[in-house]
């Protein structure tokens, strides 16, 4: 685990938007292409917007795809759905065609959405490795990650897949990867900001005794992949080294 902390949130970003642009080229390199899946929430905006601006000339972008990691039980017009900041801060930016990007079919039922979902994962990596080369996360204040929230029943999920979960406490559906499939990633990194954050983060890294029911965060260790936190000195205070 690579741990990163900043004492601003501007040079978090700028060492986060590098790190991108490292493990884009690369995949491209190797590979053909880089599979990105990005987070929702709020901490993300302004990365997406300096990887659409400052960043923009540093990425062959034709040969990026678009990944969302969970994604909220509302319609692509809503405020609240992820796909819809990412679609202003980042993909219609830099002309992204749909081709290339994955949303989840929210008009249909949860399950259906999760189902679907999965299948045009599936249908996308076939006949190769279903592996993403780059997994963005963003962690909540009760240690949630994508959709997988304290108490819920998908973090049982044993399914390489996207699935649907009722979460209780906001009393609505989300459709979210589950922790086997996040942790088939080449990489994965969290992007955590703010004091709000400091008790999660200090359980989900230093807890030598797991209680991923309470801290789901805990179940993200890549199988083969890397994992790199990065955090500003707020969200950092309560680690102890
Ligand atoms: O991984 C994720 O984390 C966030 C936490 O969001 P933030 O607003 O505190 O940055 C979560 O809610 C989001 O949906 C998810 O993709």
């Amino acid at each position: 685990m690579n741990l990163l902390i900043y004492k601003t949130q501007a040079e978090l970003l700028k060492d986060l938007a590098d790190y991108i642009v490292t493990l884009a080229n690369q995949s491209i390199a190797d590979r053909g292409r880089f599979n990105f899946v990005l987070t929702g929430g709020n901490s993300p905006k302004a990365l997406y917007e300096s990887l659409a601006t400052t960043y923009k000339d540093q990425i062959d972008w034709n040969k990026v795809y678009f990944f969302f990691g969970d994604e909220r039980n509302v319609l692509p017009d809503h405020e609240s759905y992820n796909g819809l900041m990412a679609k202003r801060s980042i993909l219609d930016p830099l002309g992204i065609t749909e081709d290339h990007i994955f949303y989840v079919n929210t008009a249909l039922a949860p399950e259906k959405a999760a189902i679907e979902y999965t299948k045009s994962i599936a249908d996308h990596f076939k006949g190769t490795d279903l592996v993403f080369d780059l997994i963005l996360l963003g962690m909540g204040d009760d240690a949630h990650t994508a959709s997988l929230f304290p108490g819920t029943t998908i973090l049982k999920s044993k399914e390489v897949e996207a699935d649907s979960v009722f979460v209780e406490k906001l009393s609505t559906y989300r459709i979210s990867f589950t922790a086997p499939l996040i942790n088939k990633a080449r990489n994965v990194a969290f992007l955590v900001f703010g004091e709000s954050k400091a008790n999660a983060v200090k359980h989900v890294i230093e807890d030598q005794e797991k209680n991923t029911d309470l801290y789901p965060t805990q179940l993200i260790v890549p199988i083969d992949g890397s994992v790199t936190w990065f955090l500003d000195k707020a969200a950092a205070e309560l680690l102890e080294s």
